[in-house]
């Protein structure tokens, strides 16, 4: 069932932006242009510059847990990728006690990919985005599902894919200088893709298989798109209350992927399984560990299984009303 918009949808009043000044599209000027947009409608505004990876998690949860509801921000910001967008959506589950759930995401996208913010916004300039959401009336909050990973407890919101799509990240360094944005992340998956070996898998939904033998890559979540580009799930609604999973066989050729998931081909293809339920849990069947990401950075070391369990309607996100 689908979770509903929150009613009336109250114009926030204050905000905490968290910034990562290392993600790839953060430029220092605009971080002055965004704060000075929210001052002019709302009652506070903090900024607030990340440090170093789980920074955001920390800062978005002291923000919300501590204090009385009226000091509270009922806005957290992420301006970066989707990395930034994840450790600020964790820090808002981790939330707990009176007033849990009083403050909703809103992602500015300033990374690299921004699969996050096209899944909320689609290609809206972020300014839009932003004067909608202040502006009373013009956007929505709806409550997301989340997933979460037993073996690490963390959650997840974009998604996770193991193989070919884990493979990227570590090829993200070797892309040659002046390449920026989605179209890194596209070179690299392509000199990936030519060399790539398929793994022993197996993908198990509520309890059934869904897929078993050689995998070029399983994608659970979560957003339709990866890597800002690939449509890995086309069918997935981030507030069915169900993730959805993509399984890739070896019988696709890894070198066809980046152009075949760009239009949802790959679902055509004769080794490709799609499924949707509440648990999914994802092997690989050799002993040797899974190579897999989740929101774009890296779980080495995670062994063999990942189990995804769905949260459902964990993260209040503020969002483009549907159909606009
Ligand atoms: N001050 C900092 N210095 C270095 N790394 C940081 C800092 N603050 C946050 N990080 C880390 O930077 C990593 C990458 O950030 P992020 O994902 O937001 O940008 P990106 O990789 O450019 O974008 P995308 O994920 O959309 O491709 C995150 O894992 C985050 O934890």
């Amino acid at each position: 069932m689908p979770y509903p918009a929150v009613p009336a949808c109250p114009a926030p009043t204050r905000a905490l932006i968290v910034v990562n000044p290392a993600a790839g599209g953060h430029r220092a000027d605009l971080v002055e242009r965004l704060a000075s947009l929210c001052r002019e409608r709302l009652a506070s505004v903090a900024v607030l510059r990340t440090t170093g990876p789980g920074d955001a998690v920390d800062a978005v949860h002291r923000a919300v847990a501590k204090g009385t509801v009226e000091h509270r921000p009922d806005l957290v910001v992420a301006a970066g990728g989707d990395g930034t967008v994840r450790e600020a959506a964790e820090g808002l589950v981790r939330q707990g006690g009176e007033g849990r759930g009083d403050a909703a995401l809103l992602i500015v996208p300033w990374g690299s990919a921004n699969s996050g913010y096209r899944m909320f916004w689609d290609d809206r300039p972020w300014r839009d985005a932003v004067s909608m959401v202040l502006e009373p009336g013009r956007a929505e909050v709806r409550r997301m599902d989340l997933a979460r990973l037993a073996e690490t407890g963390d959650h997840v919101l974009l998604g996770s894919c193991t193989g070919l799509g884990a493979q990227i990240l570590p090829a993200l360094a070797a892309v040659p200088a002046g390449s920026r944005g989605r179209d890194r992340y596209a070179r690299a998956l392509a000199a990936v893709a030519a060399d790539f070996r398929p793994y022993p898998g197996r993908v198990t939904v509520d309890g059934t298989v869904l897929a078993e033998g050689p995998t070029v890559l399983a994608n659970v979540g979560g957003g339709r798109y990866r890597a800002g580009q690939y449509l890995l799930l086309p069918h997935s609604r981030p507030d069915d209350g169900l993730l959805d999973v993509c399984v890739i066989g070896g019988r696709t050729d890894p070198a066809r992927v980046p152009e075949l998931t760009r239009h949802a081909g790959h679902l055509g293809e004769p080794g490709t399984a799609y499924g949707r339920g509440r648990r999914v849990v994802v092997e690989r069947l050799d002993g040797e560990g899974l190579v897999l990401e989740h929101d774009g950075e890296p779980r080495d070391g995670i062994g063999s299984t990942a189990t995804f369990d769905v949260v459902p309607g964990a993260l209040p996100v503020w969002t483009a009303p549907a159909g606009r």
